[in-house]
């Protein structure tokens, strides 16, 4: 058969693309080669596979390190447009974050998506558009088209305005990925789909028309021997499925399909054997629609088979003639996406009847494009009369049809072509023998079209478009990516040096505040022992403990308390007893003091404390609000002392006498003994200490001793009483004979008298001296031999030793209380806030690997689709139907030659 190469051209319904390429390859069915198709559908499924790659990574990135966001791409703000081909300025948000907007430019050009900011936009200038592809980059770029695959219904009213911010707000982050996760998941499985699809190497040829219109005749006569039954009278009832018998095992044979059961060439129980022979008889015999499948040879080249051309596997489909009844049948089976072709073939000598024009129009709908065979063309008068008719008939079914009537609407003589393919000894003279010829190669030509567009094109059509979203919304993730990392960063530059700060602060400042505490609690333990041994010291010599100046100290209202006036000789028991009272309360006072002191201390200590805090504080951390109260110092000491009456037990002189600051209110302290009045016990004390000759003088002159003792005690240093004493002692000593005691005995009568007189003239000096004297001796100390004073109170000793010492330490236990406390509390922010910062920089660094790490695979993202895109061959314009305008000028001409037939 001669291989005439012809100008075959298809154009496109709408909802096909072709495949750039295998569509030059296509051109003149001879010249097709099985390679181009194979490497088209090669490189189609390797850009699938890929792809399928990007899904099932974007899906684990989605879940494992960055919930992927969906972009919204609003008009732009800008009031300038970029005027530049194929590029729209756009304010990108995100679905979850309608608010916040990033202007950025999108380049369309090429079916691509490829998104920057205005700011950082270069996209290259696309000097020669055409008018066409500018429009057509314009509608690209509307709202509406950003995403064709994985686009999000998010119900967010015109633009995703932030009108409807609301349910935004509701619609999670995550909730947004997990249906784009969904999208892709959806993807990975069409995208099988689509793989299984390229990789099916059959292409179904369906062969109708109208009844008795000779559809056996032509199917017998492509395959070029008499295969099935052909009568004048309608016989066909079944679909009759013509395969090579090389997918039979070389077996011919008929296989008919059991009813019910999905047909497998391996499952005999899904179909009865038949021999070839007996095709005629099951045909004519059966009233049933059934489905046979046929299983012939065909000896010839595969350049001359149709059914066996090297190229594709084509199975012919010899459909019942139609009539009512079966139209819908047949159209039914047309819509099939199997098959690829339809061809209808029209009795030349009916034209279309009612039947045929029926089914066209309903195949037409799914089908563009038509091959019509015109059969018995042989048969006829006037064949141009018949030509023009028919065609008038496919330009109202079929324009597409219509449009490439030259290659898809033939006029043949089947019977002739028939006779001449069976090489029958009565061929006779076939003037349309080119005619069916061309058929031939057209329809080849047809059908490897048709399946490159209906096995590759969708392939090719959806990966362009889900390249495109995918690198858009990689892009946009990108965008984000790039702000995040950058704010993170940002947050990092200010964090971290804050916390460094902080952290090399530590050690200084715990060290600061227990310096502070400890150096604040010793002054305050030294003063208070300080000032109560001064009071004491001055009671003990008869004064009040606390002079009139002292009391600036404290910020209370307080009066130093003074020694009562004598009230004369007849009332000085009682004058005693408020001697006593008044010394006692001096104490009292100066403990008093004592604390005042401590507080105004504490006070300022505490405010030193702060100010270390304040000072190694970052800024914006919450300062202490604990308010310092100086006056609830010691205040549970006198909540227990109000609780427990008299009770607290303070430790004095080495022994537990119940002893708190209310000394003076003290019942057990407020009687006054003739000790206190006389101070005998001294006397005796100190001449035992001094001298121990004395003892056996106190023995001997025991009474006028008790008077020496009492003037010694009460006049002491002051009168000199003492040596006066002390110089008759002596007297004794010298002249111990029997002749000065004659002399003596008077001379001590009369100084005994004379003392006595002096000791009651000195009464109202010496009881404040002896009562002092004896509070002195109970509330000093009893300190261990050779350790100072000093000393004890440095180290710290155990408040058990001395009245002073027992108060100064609890008020300095009381200061350490306060300062431990406000040191606690600024190492408690301090160490809070460090753990905020650790954490904040530990969230920025998290952030900004996270976001690099986004950036990188997203930017990975967009290169891979570029990539794919580039080696699949899924050049620009593949998805953008091609219009006729766009059709050679010789085949316009043809078609126009072909209407004026
Ligand atoms: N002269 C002439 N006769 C033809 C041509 N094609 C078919 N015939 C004859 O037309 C008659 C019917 O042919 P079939 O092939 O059985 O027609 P069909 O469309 O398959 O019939 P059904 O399937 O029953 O609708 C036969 O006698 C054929 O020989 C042709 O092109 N020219």
């Amino acid at each position: 058969m001669p291989h005439t190469p012809t100008s075959a051209r298809f154009s496109k319904a709408s909802n096909e693309v072709f495949v750039p390429g295998v569509l030059e390859q296509a051109e003149g069915c001879v010249g097709v080669k099985q390679d181009a198709y194979v490497e088209q559908r090669d490189l189609l499924a390797t850009a699938l596979q890929r792809t399928q790659g990007i899904a099932r990574d974007v899906k684990e990135f989605n879940k494992e390190s960055w919930t992927i966001r969906y972009p919204q791409l609003a008009p732009s703000s800008d009031p300038v447009p970029d005027r530049r081909p194929g590029v729209a300025r756009r304010s990108l948000s995100f679905a979850d974050q309608p608010s916040s907007a990033t202007e950025v430019t999108i380049s369309t050009a090429a079916d691509t998506h490829s998104i920057t900011m205005s700011s950082l936009s270069e996209v290259p200038e696309e000097a020669d558009k055409s008018e066409e592809e500018e429009s057509a980059s314009k509608d690209e770029a509307t709202p509406t088209s950003d995403f064709q695959v994985i686009r999000l219904d998010l119900n967010l009213g015109p633009n995703g305005s932030a009108a409807v911010g609301s349910l935004v707000s509701q619609l999670e982050k995550e909730s947004i990925a997990k249906l784009l996760e969904d999208r892709f998941s959806g993807a990975i499985k069409h995208m099988d789909n689509l793989l299984t699809r390229i990789h099916d190497t059959a292409s179904k040829v369906l062969v109708t028309g109208d009844l008795n219109a000779g559809k056996s005749t032509f199917v017998n006569a492509l395959l070029s021997r008499e295969v099935l039954p052909v009568d004048q009278q309608p016989c066909t009832t079944m679909f009759c499925e013509v395969h090579d018998a090389a997918e039979n095992g070389g077996v011919e044979e008929v296989h008919l399909m059991t009813e019910g059961m999905t047909y497998s060439r391996d499952d005999e129980s899904t179909f009865t054997r038949a021999a070839l022979a007996d095709l005629e008889k099951i045909v004519t015999e059966s009233d049933a629609q059934h489905i046979l499948k046929v299983y012939v040879s065909d000896a010839r080249a595969s350049t001359e088979s149709l059914l066996k051309n090297g190229v594709v596997d084509i199975t012919l489909i010899d459909a019942p003639g139609l009539n009512r009844d079966s139209v819908k049948t047949t159209a039914l089976f047309a819509r099939q996406e199997e098959i690829d072709v339809v061809v209808f073939v029209v009795d030349s000598l009916n034209h279309l009847t009612e039947s045929g024009i029926s089914f066209l129009k309903s195949a037409s709908t799914e089908k563009a494009y038509l091959f019509i065979v015109a059969n018995r063309f042989d048969l006829l008068r006037d064949p141009a009369r018949c030509k023009r008719r028919v065609l008038e008939q496919i330009q109202k079914l079929s324009p597409h049809t219509f449009g490439d009537a030259e290659n898809l609407v033939h006029f043949v003589d089947s019977a002739s072509a028939l006779e001449r393919g069976t090489g029958s000894e009565s061929v006779k003279p076939d003037p349309l023998a080119p005619a069916f010829d061309k058929l031939e190669v057209d329809l080849r030509s047809f059908v490897l079209m048709k399946r490159t567009l209906s096995k590759l094109m969708p392939a090719a059509t959806y990966l362009t478009k889900f390249l495109s979203d995918v690198e858009l919304l990689a892009g946009a993730n990108s965008i984000l990516a790039q702000g995040e990392l950058e704010e993170a960063k940002s947050d990092l530059d200010r964090e971290k040096p804050v916390l460094e700060a902080m952290k090399r602060g530590k050690d200084g400042l715990e060290a600061n505040l227990e310096l502070t505490e400890e150096s604040r609690v010793s002054e305050s333990l030294a003063r208070a022992m300080e000032r109560i041994e001064l009071a004491i010291e001055r009671v003990g010599m008869g004064q009040v403990g606390v002079e009139e100046e002292e009391m600036s100290v404290s910020s209370r209202p307080r009066r130093a308390p003074a020694l009562p006036p004598y009230p004369g000789l007849l009332s000085v028991w009682e004058y005693a007893k408020d001697v006593k009272q008044a010394l006692y309360r001096s104490v009292d006072l100066a403990v008093h003091l004592a604390e005042d002191e401590s507080r105004s201390l504490t006070s300022a200590s505490v405010n030193e404390i702060n100010q270390l805090g304040e000072s190694h504080l970052p800024a914006g951390v919450e300062r202490s609000r604990r308010v310092f109260l100086p006056e609830a110092m010691f205040s549970a000491r006198r909540r227990g002392r109000r609780g427990r009456g008299n009770s607290t037990s303070i430790i004095v002189a080495g022994g537990t006498h119940n002893l708190g600051i209310g000394l003076a209110q003290n019942p057990e302290l407020r009687d006054v003994s003739f000790s206190d009045i006389i101070g005998v016990q001294y006397y005796l004390d100190n001449l035992h200490d001094e001298n121990d000759e004395d003892d056996k003088v106190a023995s001997t002159f025991n009474i006028v001793s008790l008077g020496v003792g009492a003037l010694t005690m009460i006049g002491g240093k002051a009168v000199g009483a003492r040596g006066l004493l002390e110089g008759i002692m002596r007297v004794f000593n010298i002249f111990g004979d029997e002749e000065s005691r004659k002399w003596v005995a008077p001379v001590v009568g009369v100084a005994t008298v004379g003392l006595s007189v002096y000791l009651v003239w000195d009464l109202p000096n010496a009881i404040p001296r002896t009562i002092g004297r004896n509070i002195r001796a109970s509330l000093v100390e009893s300190r261990s031999a050779g350790q100072s004073r000093a000393e004890s109170s440095l180290t710290r000793a155990p408040p058990d030793e001395s009245f002073a010492a027992a108060h100064a330490h609890r008020i300095s236990r009381e200061t350490r209380k306060v300062l431990r406390i406000a040191a606690w509390d600024v190492k408690e922010r301090f160490r809070v806030a460090m753990e905020e910062r650790s954490r904040d920089v530990k969230v920025a660094e998290e952030r900004m690997s996270c976001a690099e790490k986004a950036r990188e695979f997203f930017g990975g993202i967009v290169r891979e689709t570029r990539d794919i895109r580039e080696k699949a061959r899924l050049a620009a314009n593949s998805s953008r139907p091609e219009s006729v305008s766009a059709l050679p000028a010789d085949k316009k001409s043809s078609l126009s030659q072909d209407k004026k037939l």
